[in-house]
């Protein structure tokens, strides 16, 4: 079972990092609560299933400043998808995972995008999409192309992982850290753009900040 690391702490104070809610969304066993291990704690295990919703931080420097990333990851079980929608209210980022050995997955990963946008306005919340598991490369259903295809004709971030073999699972979360600074970093702030991986414009809604 992931740990779920108490309930969320309160509002940030004054000269605090700014608090951003990343949700990880997705079927069950594609490894949301994998990657939010790894991420988190650099660690892995094959048994974790997650039940109704398990909460992780961490704190994330991005160029000059740092950020606090709430994460949510919720349990992709048929049985609690009533319940684990109400966590992506209030959501600044959501990473969309599926298992590219699971084709079924991937189209589940496109159902979750079309409540995302009940949910919020365009551009509203960072949406990356994240194939996980390349390391069982024979057992591949779902292609790298299609992958990007479906992110840039939906204009999400998108990246390949394996959080078995830790591969790209921190640089998932640094892009979306990264976005989530240039679009609410405060005043005066460069938009500054990575091209390769920003296909999602538009202002996020409002970030807990009290540093700005
Ligand atoms: N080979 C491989 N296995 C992985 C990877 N990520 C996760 N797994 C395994 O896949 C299974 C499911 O991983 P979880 O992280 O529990 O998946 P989840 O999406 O959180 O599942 P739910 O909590 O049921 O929603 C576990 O046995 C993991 O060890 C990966 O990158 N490669």
């Amino acid at each position: 079972m992931a740990q779920a690391h108490g309930t969320p702490p309160p509002r940030a104070d004054p000269g605090q990092p700014c608090v951003f809610k990343l949700v990880l969304l997705g079927s069950g066993s594609v490894g949301k609560s994998s990657l939010a291990l790894r991420y988190v704690k650099d660690d892995f295990r094959s048994i974790l299933p997650t039940v109704g919703c398990a909460f992780f931080t961490k704190v994330v420097e991005v160029g000059a400043s740092s950020l606090k990333l709430e994460i949510w990851d919720t349990a992709g079980q048929e049985k609690f998808h009533s319940v684990c929608h109400l966590y992506f209210r209030g959501a600044n980022a959501a990473l969309l995972v599926y298992d590219v050995t699971k084709k079924e997955s991937f189209h589940k990963a496109q159902q979750w995008l079309r409540d995302l946008e009940k949910e919020f306005r365009p551009g509203e919340v960072v949406v990356m999409l994240v194939g996980n598991k390349i390391d069982l490369s024979e057992e591949r259903e779902v292609t790298f192309e299609e992958g990007k295809e479906f992110a840039e004709s939906n204009r999400l971030l998108f990246m390949e992982t394996s959080a078995k073999l830790n591969h790209q699972v921190s640089e998932a979360f640094s892009a979306v850290a990264r976005e989530l600074s240039q679009r609410g970093g405060g005043e005066g702030q460069a938009p500054g753009r990575d091209a390769a991986v920003v296909l999602n414009e538009g202002p996020t809604r409002r970030a807990r900040c009290c540093a700005h």
